[in-house]
């Protein structure tokens, strides 16, 4: 149990309610069985009446009428209970289901981008949703059914005792065989079910990524392949599913068989010790019949209360694995910080733990606050790394980043983060419309704000040239706008939020010449007290700038100004030809 205890802190928060839910239920239990004894009064009256022990018609009669209305009124009662009784428990554990769920996504949220490469987006999905939800079962119906089972067997055992001792053992003695072979039998069910949620969720993934992969199974005319592979997946899954249903089976008829077996003993021995004269009524043998069924039940969920609790606990167990991994980047500074601008890296070195790659070697400059600094390589060269590193997405070992002449991991990473507008080289946009894309950036901007932002970017024109505007909607990932218009709805993001640093990771690659010049003027006129970092691998972004880097290999393999670069030998100079070139023709 010791990994469902991170769960007693909500417990807590929900003290009171629990506690009512306790009273109801022992309330609704109580009254719940009121009624067998009435059925026994009324049975011995009738036995009485038969043998002519009981004379007098009227008394029977009403007798038996009191017995009837104490009947529907204890039931009716009882019935009401049992509604408080799940409006608590199931209540509470719905609440609990709820704050858990927020917990986690919380804490999913401050986790670094190294936990999302080392763990699958399936996997994290399946511990916020599935793994929440058996906790569910565990906190709402388990619980209600150990209060109903234990409250149901005391009140039933007094009465029991209360009315024949020696009978009250015998009939009892086949319900712990009952509830140990529905434990036994939940078991197998429950690692049956586990494996066809593994099907579940191994389909799932398929079909979602032969979904987003449409495109390209079309074109390669892969399509009578992946339907085989889904008719393979979907095969076994079948197979999976009908084991569990198999065992699944039992479960009715192992209870039936052995409410059975309690009642037999009941009636065998009842009736045994009526004809010995140890028991005096008839009406004694009907009630124990009663509370042989009605101890069935709770006795049997002993068995599946205890699955669920098992299952939950492996749920917890999986959902703290997470809750206790401690995110990599860390806020250590409470108080807000003023951003300007100035980005310095000094002698940075940077290795990715995952591959050991090493992305930069010692790098160092400095840009300072209104400049603008271009950075020119070829593929992998660790261009975005730079990037990455002067937002946090991984701190670096060796050597230092500074804002303002301030270690980042010494600035709030808050006002850091919030004072960066970073454009990715591969734009995400959310499924919805284009004004909400632009404004995630800042949830309080206007209309006016997002227009002006996607005028910036250049992209306002196209934007008013669909019949809904800024309302149209994106598909999954956007995929109704072309390349080109998708980086630049993304670049609309970043500047809305007036950031003191600009961030762009080759996000003007899939625009013609013309909006490029056009959008870096723009931007040179939006950002003439903020510090811009371009990544580029054309040299028509990188020309104006106030400084270029060239890496290469992860080394700063030429600096200087334009004018400088196309003057001496090196990478700059062979690129600028070939583009040039590449324009004339
Ligand atoms: N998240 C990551 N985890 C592990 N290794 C990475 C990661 N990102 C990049 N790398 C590796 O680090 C090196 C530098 O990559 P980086 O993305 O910074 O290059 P780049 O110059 O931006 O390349 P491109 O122009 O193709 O975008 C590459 O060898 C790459 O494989």
């Amino acid at each position: 149990m010791k990994h469902l205890r991170t769960l007693n802190k909500f417990f807590l928060k929900y003290k009171w309610k629990l506690l009512l839910g306790l009273v109801v239920t022992i309330i609704s239990r109580i009254f719940g069985l009121y009624f067998i004894p009435l059925v026994g009064n009324s049975t011995d009256a009738i036995q009485q009446y038969l043998n002519g022990e009981l004379t007098n018609y009227d008394a029977f009669k009403a007798e038996l009428i009191q017995n009837i209305l104490l009947l529907v009124g204890t039931t009716l009662i009882s019935a009401f209970f049992t509604f408080l009784m799940r409006q608590t428990f199931i209540v509470v554990s719905r609440h609990i289901e709820y704050d858990l769920k927020n917990v986690v996504y919380k804490h999913y949220q401050e986790l670094s981008l190294n936990f999302y490469k080392k763990n699958r987006t399936g996997d994290l999905m399946n511990r916020i949703s599935e793994d929440v939800t058996k906790v569910r079962m565990y906190l709402g119906p388990a619980i209600m059914y150990t209060v109903t089972t234990l409250t149901s067997t005391v009140v039933v055992l007094i009465f029991m005792i209360q009315a024949a001792p020696v009978l009250t053992l015998y009939t009892v003695i086949p319900l712990p065989i009952l509830s140990f072979a529905i434990y036994k039998l939940s078991v197998a069910i429950q690692k049956r079910s586990t494996i066809v949620q593994q099907y579940l969720s191994k389909l799932n993934t398929f079909t979602q990524e032969s979904f987003s992969g449409i495109a390209v199974i079309k074109s390669y005319g892969l399509e009578q392949q992946t339907d085989n592979n889904f008719t393979e997946l979907s095969n076994s899954s079948r197979d999976k599913n009908i084991d569990l249903v198999k065992v699944q089976a039992f479960f009715f008829p192992l209870m039936v068989l052995l409410i059975g077996i309690s009642n037999v003993l009941v009636i065998y021995v009842g009736g045994r010790q009526y004809i010995t004269g140890q028991i005096d009524n008839l009406g004694v043998i009907v009630e124990f019949l009663l509370y042989v069924n009605m101890l069935t039940w709770p006795v049997a969920s002993i068995g599946w209360v205890t699955s669920l609790v098992k299952q939950a606990e492996a749920s917890q167990e999986r959902i703290n694995e997470f809750l206790d991994s401690d995110p990599e980047i860390k806020n250590h500074k409470e108080t807000e910080d003023q951003i300007k601008g100035k980005v310095t890296f000094k002698n940075v070195n940077f290795t990715y733990e995952d591959t050991n790659i090493t992305a930069l070697k010692n790098i160092s400059f400095e840009v300072n606050q209104g400049e603008t600094l271009a950075i020119i390589g070829k593929t992998g060269s660790g261009k975005s790394t730079v990037l990455d590193l002067i937002g946090r997405l991984y701190d670096v070992e060796e050597g230092a980043i500074e804002v303002d002449g301030k270690n980042v991991k010494n600035l709030n990473l808050d006002s850091l983060r919030r004072n960066i507008g970073y454009v990715p080289q591969d734009a995400f946009l959310f499924s919805d419309s284009i004004r909400n894309n632009i404004k995630f950036g800042k949830e309080n901007a206007t209309d006016q704000d997002v227009i002006e932002a996607a005028k910036t970017a250049s992209v306002h024109k196209n934007i008013q040239s669909f019949s809904k505007g800024y309302d149209t909607v994106l598909g999954e990932r956007g995929i109704t706008l072309s390349g080109g218009q998708k980086q630049r709805v993304s670049i609309a993001r970043a500047i809305i939020q007036n950031p003191q640093i600009l961030l762009f990771d080759d996000c003007l690659s899939a625009v013609d010449t013309e909006t490029e010049e056009a959008i870096l003027s723009n931007l040179f006129k939006i950002s003439r007290d903020k510090t811009t970092i371009i990544v580029s691998h054309r040299i028509s972004s990188a020309k104006n700038a106030d400084k270029i880097i060239i890496l290469e290999d992860g080394n700063i393999v030429q600096q200087g100004t334009h004018e400088e670069l196309i003057k001496t030998d090196g990478y700059y100079k062979e690129l600028y030809a070939k583009q040039l070139n590449e324009k004339e023709m």
